[in-house]
């Protein structure tokens, strides 16, 4: 077997599909594992991506589970690792993102890496350290009100710092712009002056190609999903799309929605508005003790056979902090999740056989309670989110899913992504 370019942890699941997408297209082959597999793999793979859900855990355990999956990515040969987050830097105040790199850094031996979400493609960019979220600062693009993770800083550089005990720096735009000698010469004048990790700007996918270029040879990159069209180069590869041919789409069809995000949210009331069948899920109802999973399948029931159903707990800011504050955030994240994760393997087990969860936090419930252990990456419905075929066991002969992040896709994402499967 030729040995892995690329190893590849990243904390959620929509993450890591991704991530995976965008490699698959800059021209690696490509595999995505759920957790830590407990053998090697047994496909040839310019990169492997492990998806963990360790984004919105305590840090002291996002750094074992991410320890795990170095160890594991080593063995298989990997030269280079990336830790992948999110585009829109989503961390706890602890973060997993300052403990994970730190965490990784020590592993590897490595006192120097860069820091960059930047994914220009879904409009995340970086400038002077600032995170953009289309013309918006990151703190003013509906991330302040999410309800795991609220991001109400837009500086990278102040979150980070608050995250690690390494010392923050920055690359700015004028470094990245003039190419690799001036980003590599600035990555040597930061450590010199002890920055062990620099925050780094990207407005453009040229300037992330220029990034990847200056990072060939480093042990450790962190970024969102954007840096991967820079990465493939430093390994002979060129772009070219690597992404799988995945068998014709059969089955039922079924959305089911745990995102609060502004996008998904749009998408939610597109499909309403539509007139395509949508059942709302309550949280409180949920904590009163109802069977919410009894009633979303006998409603699915009715509807299902006619096309795609909508099962959402997807909700408006004011909504969602008031059921976080009757029940507490974590608590409500929890029970929604695992409700959703069992009106997903219902629906499976009922002939689903076309999948899409919304939101990565729900995509990892649901691809744990559906027990898939890799997925295949297919064609790219829109920007970030790919097509993907797993087997379950509630599904041996496979199923197609995707795991659309919170704030991606377009917003008839969810009328629109089921044409886009091979028929
Ligand atoms: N109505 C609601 N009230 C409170 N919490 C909710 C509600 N609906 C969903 N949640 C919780 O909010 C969290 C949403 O996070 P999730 O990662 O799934 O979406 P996202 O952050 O928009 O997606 P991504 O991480 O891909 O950007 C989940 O823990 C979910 O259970
Ligand atoms: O980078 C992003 O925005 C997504 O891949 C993601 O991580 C959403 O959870």
């Amino acid at each position: 077997m030729s040995r892995l370019s690329l190893g590849c942890i990243a904390d959620d699941f929509t993450g890591a599909t991704d991530l995976a997408n965008n490699l698959a297209r800059a021209g690696m082959r490509v595999l995505q594992t759920i957790g830590v597999p407990g053998a090697a793999p047994d496909t040839e793979a310019d990169a492997i991506v492990v998806a963990l859900k360790s984004r919105t855990i305590a840090a002291s355990v996002a750094v074992a589970r991410s320890l795990a999956a170095l160890q594991w990515l080593r063995a298989q040969g990997a030269q280079q690792i990336y830790f992948k987050y999110c585009s829109t830097f989503d961390s706890t105040a602890q973060g997993n993102i300052g403990p994970v790199t730190e965490a990784l850094m020590q592993a590897l031996g490595s006192d120097f890496c860069i820091a960059t979400p930047a994914f220009p493609d879904n409009q995340r960019t970086v400038f002077n350290g600032y995170l953009f979220v289309g013309e918006r600062l990151l703190n003013e693009s509906g991330m302040q009100n999410h309800p795991l993770t609220p991001m109400t800083d837009p500086n990278l550089v102040r979150v980070l710092q608050a995250q690690t005990t390494h010392p923050v720096g920055l690359i700015d735009y004028r470094v990245v712009v003039q190419g690799e000698a001036a980003i590599r010469a600035r990555m040597a004048a930061l450590r010199a002056d002890g920055v062990r990790i620099a925050v780094a700007d990207a407005v453009c996918n040229a300037d992330l190609l220029r990034l990847g270029a200056a990072l060939k040879g480093m042990p450790l990159v962190t970024a969102g999903s954007g840096l991967a069209i820079g990465l493939p180069g430093n390994f002979g590869l060129a772009p070219g799309n690597e992404a799988d041919r995945l068998p014709a789409a059969q089955g039922l069809q079924a959305i089911v929605s745990g995102s609060c995000s502004v996008a998904t949210n749009q998408q939610v009331m597109d499909f309403i508005a539509a007139g395509k069948p949508a059942l709302a899920i309550d949280p409180l109802r949920i904590a009163s003790g109802m069977d919410m999973v009894a009633e979303a399948l006998a409603w699915a029931d009715a509807h299902i056979a006619h096309g795609p159903v909508l099962l959402y707990s997807s909700a408006e800011p004011s909504a969602v902090r008031a059921i976080q504050g009757r029940l507490g955030s974590d608590q409500a994240g929890a029970l929604v999740e695992a409700t959703l994760a069992a009106i997903a393997c219902a629906l499976v087990q009922r002939g689903v056989r076309q999948l899409i969860v919304a939101g990565g936090e729900t995509s990892g419930a649901c691809v744990q309670a559906l027990g898939i252990a890799q997925l295949r990456i297919g064609a790219q419905i829109d920007p970030g989110v790919p097509w993907c075929h797993a087997r379950s066991p509630l599904a041996p002969e496979g199923l197609h899913i995707a795991l659309k992040s919170g704030n991606f896709g377009r917003s008839d994402f969810f009328r629109a992504a089921f044409a886009r499967l091979p028929a």
